[in-house]
């Protein structure tokens, strides 16, 4: 078996967002960055550029968000010409009816536990939306071109994940495997989508992974785009921290 590093593949999850930062479950809401959020995809860009890296192809989810933090990675590497492909599959998970809900507010209603399960297990769905909710897909233009069958109402992140490999294997690895450089700006659950089953994690050692807002994530793969090895762009110290951060946001109490 080959261990030999023939590929880079760049992911970042986006900038925290409005409700990253006011704590709300947000899924398919399309929130943009707040103020900490541009700061932290321009602090990516500008890391990306101090190492070297330069792009062919951008790929987003179509929320805002993710679209938003490519475009300040774009300014610093001064790379808005390449292409971007933007697709509904790497949004973020569909969170039910706890979109727009306090995750701290939710955790203090139904216990920390619960919590932990809605956010973290691998295929346990949280409440399901119903169609009359303002952010039902199926209002949404965006997404008039995805049969109604196939729009969620609620994922587990096996359903995620469901949406997300198609989409890996089809665009994304064929991209890599052309020898384009590709850069994939998306969110925390649809990336450990890819980090599940690129690291061949179980459904136990998925929960307890979290992805940091704005922290640019390598992946070296072989030439069977299996991987090699992984970094972030960030010190392990700023990483731990910031990692930290995502797993406190479902505890009743904050700090
Ligand atoms: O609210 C969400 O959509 C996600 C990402 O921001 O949160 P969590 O980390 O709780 O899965």
């Amino acid at each position: 078996m080959s261990s030999e590093s023939k590929y880079k593949v760049v992911f970042v999850r986006h900038g925290q967002s409005e409700w990253n930062l006011k704590n709300i479950f947000t899924g398919w809401h399309d929130i943009p960055l707040s103020e900490q959020g541009h700061q932290e995809a321009t602090l990516a860009g500008q890391i990306l550029k101090q190492k070297g890296y330069s792009f062919d192809l951008a790929i987003t989810s179509v929320l805002q968000r993710s679209i938003q933090t490519f475009n300040h990675i774009a300014e610093e590497l001064q790379i808005h010409h390449i292409p971007i492909i933007k697709s509904w599959r790497l949004n973020e998970r569909h969170y039910g009816s706890l979109q727009g809900l306090n995750k701290s507010e939710t955790a203090a209603l139904h216990g920390e536990a619960q919590v932990k399960i809605w956010r973290r297990s691998y295929d346990v769905r949280p409440p399901e939306m119903s169609i009359d909710h303002p952010d039902y897909p199926g209002k949404d233009s965006r997404y008039k071109h995805i049969p109604p069958s196939s729009l969620p109402k609620g994922e587990c992140l096996k359903d995620t994940v469901e949406r997300v490999l198609p989409f890996w294997t089809d665009t994304i690895c064929k991209a890599i495997i052309e020898g384009q450089k590709v850069i994939v700006s998306a969110h925390g659950n649809s990336l450990r989508a890819i980090v599940k089953y690129l690291d061949k994690m179980t459904d136990e050692q998925i929960m307890e992974l979290d992805i940091p807002t704005g922290v640019p994530l390598v992946y070296e793969l072989d030439e069977n785009l299996l991987p090699v090895k992984h970094y972030y762009l960030i010190s392990q110290e700023e990483l731990e921290k910031k990692m930290q951060e995502v797993k406190n946001q479902g505890k009743a109490q904050q700090n």
